[in-house]
């Protein structure tokens, strides 16, 4: 039982073959699901103690982990039940039934016990669940002290996180051989508790990770501020945006920060004041542009925006420049681009997409030749080459104004100090949650931008 921090989100589709390929190579699908079925049976021992536990099995290979799994903990001792939805139909889920010997109790009357382990359906899931077994489910699960889900809560996609029936929420789920998108992107996200990982012996490879601490040395003995990397901050109709970014940028350890536009007096006094000229921003030693909080929409935005566009420094493009821009424009920069938009800032800039918020994002990245933070509650992070990088939900309390901002500020530090645009996004915004669980309720940005220094700690 691994934490998922830095390991494959892999679709089932990209599941499947994974397994085919071990399958070929000489291991079985029966020994997979003896691999599956003996880590969740470990994983439940050490979580449920000496409670009773309550295993649904469905009819496919989902069902077979839970088969296996039951068998294990009863030789361990534990007290176990089984209930099904249905009779397994795959051979290997016929072949770990047998293994169990005690009784298969209907789903819609057997009771609940402190422990349930959902087996029911996992990768395969291809419709909503039925009434009476999201009925059943729903019952158990609200009966629980403990409620474990094997591979995935039975009724959420796969590789876009919906909901397919009305799904109770599980206290933890153990992820068979690797993450799976739905593990990361809500709505499912959420349903599915603390994730963790159980390997079972399958080479899983992808170009999409899950966020993990970004590895931040403390600067070389012969360091100064400039190989620190130095921000730029455009500054635009509020002040304060700007300022919030510069902050965050900063204290998450760029080494020269200033704020380009008409002075704002007053501390931090380590922020330089300059006024946004070309020759501001022609400045060499400048890592990262940073343009878009509290920029403004109107013309005198759009003259800031053009002069920012024209450099061949990297830019970071947050807030209101999202909405003067466009995915084209982008595409001829001499330097990388990042773009942060949050739900609404993606809509107007790529228009609405049907598709799941992992396959958008990556879409709009190789449309913009840039590296997208999609961001919300399951913040996607995509390159123009096609990896991305999908982040846990971070502290709730984020959602409080001038948030963005610091993130903004965050993630050009990171770009300024040279970074790839894609490692400095994923750094920026492991910092930004970071930040935010250290300083537990009811931050306000200013706390949050200040607490990106102990985030590097
Ligand atoms: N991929 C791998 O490497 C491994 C996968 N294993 C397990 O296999 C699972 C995938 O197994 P399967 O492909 O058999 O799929 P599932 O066990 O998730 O379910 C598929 C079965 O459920 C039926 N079904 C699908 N949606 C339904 C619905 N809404 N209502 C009623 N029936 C429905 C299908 O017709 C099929 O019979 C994984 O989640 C994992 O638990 C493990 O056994 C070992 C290795
Ligand atoms: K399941």
């Amino acid at each position: 039982m691994i934490p998922i921090a830095g390991t494959a989100v892999l679709t089932a589709a990209q599941m499947r073959a994974a397994e085919e390929k071990a399958i070929a190579a000489g291991t079985g699908v029966d020994t997979l699901m003896q691999r599956a079925g003996a880590g969740v049976a470990d994983a439940v021992r050490r979580l449920a103690g000496v409670n009773e536990v309550l295993v649904l099995c469905g009819p496919g290979n989902n069902g077979g982990d839970g088969y296996v799994a039951a068998a294990r903990l009863h030789a361990a001792g534990p007290s176990v039940r089984v209930a099904a939805s249905a009779e397994p139909r795959t051979p290997a889920a016929i072949a770990a039934r047998a293994l169990w010997t005690g009784a298969v109790e209907p789903l819609a009357t057997a009771a609940p016990a402190p422990v349930v382990v959902d087996a029911l359906f996992g990768t395969g899931l291809s419709r909503a669940l039925d009434t009476d077994v999201s009925t059943a489910l729903n019952r158990f699960v609200s009966h629980a002290n403990l409620a474990i889900a094997v591979d995935l809560p039975s009724g959420i996609a796969t590789d876009d996180g919906a909901l397919l029936g009305d799904l109770p929420a599980f206290h933890v789920t153990l992820a068979l051989g690797a993450a799976k998108p739905a593990h990361l992107l809500q709505p499912s996200a959420v349903h599915c508790g603390a994730v963790r990982l159980l390997p079972i012996g399958v080479t899983t490879d992808s170009d999409v990770r899950v966020l993990s601490r970004p590895d931040l040395p403390a600067p070389a003995i012969d360091a100064h501020k400039f190989t620190r990397g130095m921000v730029a901050v455009i500054r635009g109709r509020m002040a304060g945006a700007a300022q919030l970014a510069a902050q965050a940028a900063m204290h998450a350890g760029a080494g020269y920060v200033e704020i380009l536009g008409a002075t704002i007096p007053g501390a931090p006094h380590a922020l330089v004041r300059r006024r946004c000229d070309d020759s501001a921003l022609a400045d060499p030693r400048i890592g990262a542009v940073l343009i878009g909080p509290g920029l403004g929409r109107d013309d005198a935005a759009r003259a800031l925006l053009d002069q920012a566009l024209a450099t061949d420094r990297p830019l970071v493009i947050d807030g209101d420049a999202l909405h003067l821009v466009t995915p084209e424009r982008l595409h001829g920069r001499p330097a990388e681009t990042i773009l942060t938009p949050h739900a609404g800032e993606f809509a107007a800039l790529f228009a609405a997409s049907d598709t799941d918020k992992l396959t958008a994002a990556r879409a709009a990245a190789t449309r913009a030749n840039a590296t997208i933070v999609f961001k919300g509650p399951d913040t996607v992070i995509a390159a123009a080459d096609g990896r991305a990088v999908l982040s846990p939900a971070a502290s709730s309390w984020l959602s409080t104004a001038g948030s963005g901002d610091v993130l903004a500020g965050a993630i050009a530090a990171m770009l300024a100090g040279g970074g790839t645009p894609l490692d400095a996004a994923a750094a920026g915004v492991w910092l930004h949650g970071e930040a935010a669980r250290r300083l537990g309720p009811a931050f306000i940005a200013d706390d949050l931008a200040e607490a990106l220094t102990g985030a590097r700690a």
